[in-house]
């Protein structure tokens, strides 16, 4: 049976940029991301994208937006990923480089898409025009997307 992982991602937003971490270490190290990660017990998804998005890069937010949602299935691996992801259209704190995750800004037009997930760039569109989304992967290794489904949504 296929039992599922919650996971959070965080995009910080700005009019003409996005920041954007580079993983580290662990799960996705040498791509370009959002802030976030496993949502722990006790605590609610939202609770777990501001805990891991000040963890990982220093930052508070005083409002996250729910834009999206994305199940991930790996293959040869029975778990699924449920990712949550959010937009914060403002900050508090500077961006600070964590163990985890060095952060840097990226103009709108400049995102590093060959450097990220390759789901990144089929719903970045989505997020950077406000528009909720919801989908499902399905990834051969890290690289690789057997398949997918990619559905804007009204509500998540
Ligand atoms: N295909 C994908 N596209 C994407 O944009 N983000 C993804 C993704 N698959 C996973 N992620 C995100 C979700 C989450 O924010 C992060 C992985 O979570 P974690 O950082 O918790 O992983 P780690 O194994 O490094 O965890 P720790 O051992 O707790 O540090 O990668």
């Amino acid at each position: 049976m296929l039992t599922s992982k919650l996971l959070t991602l965080v995009l910080v937003v700005e009019p003409g940029r996005v920041l954007l971490g580079m993983k580290k270490r662990g799960f996705g190290a040498g791509k370009w991301n959002g802030f976030g990660g496993k949502v722990q017990s006790g605590e609610t998804v939202e609770e777990g994208a501001r805990r891991e998005l000040l963890e990982e890069s220093g930052l508070t937010v005083d409002t996250l937006e729910k834009v999206g949602n994305i199940q991930f299935e790996m293959v040869s691996d029975a778990q699924l990923l449920d990712v949550h992801i959010f937009r914060a259209d403002s900050y508090n704190g500077e961006p600070t480089e964590t163990e985890e995750m060095r952060p840097q800004w990226f103009d709108r037009d400049k995102i590093p898409f060959d450097q990220m997930w390759p789901d990144d760039k089929l719903w970045f569109p989505l997020l950077l025009q406000k528009r909720k989304f919801a989908g499902y992967f399905q990834f051969q290794g890290h690289d690789v997307i057997l398949s997918y489904k990619l559905d804007e949504v009204e509500e998540l």
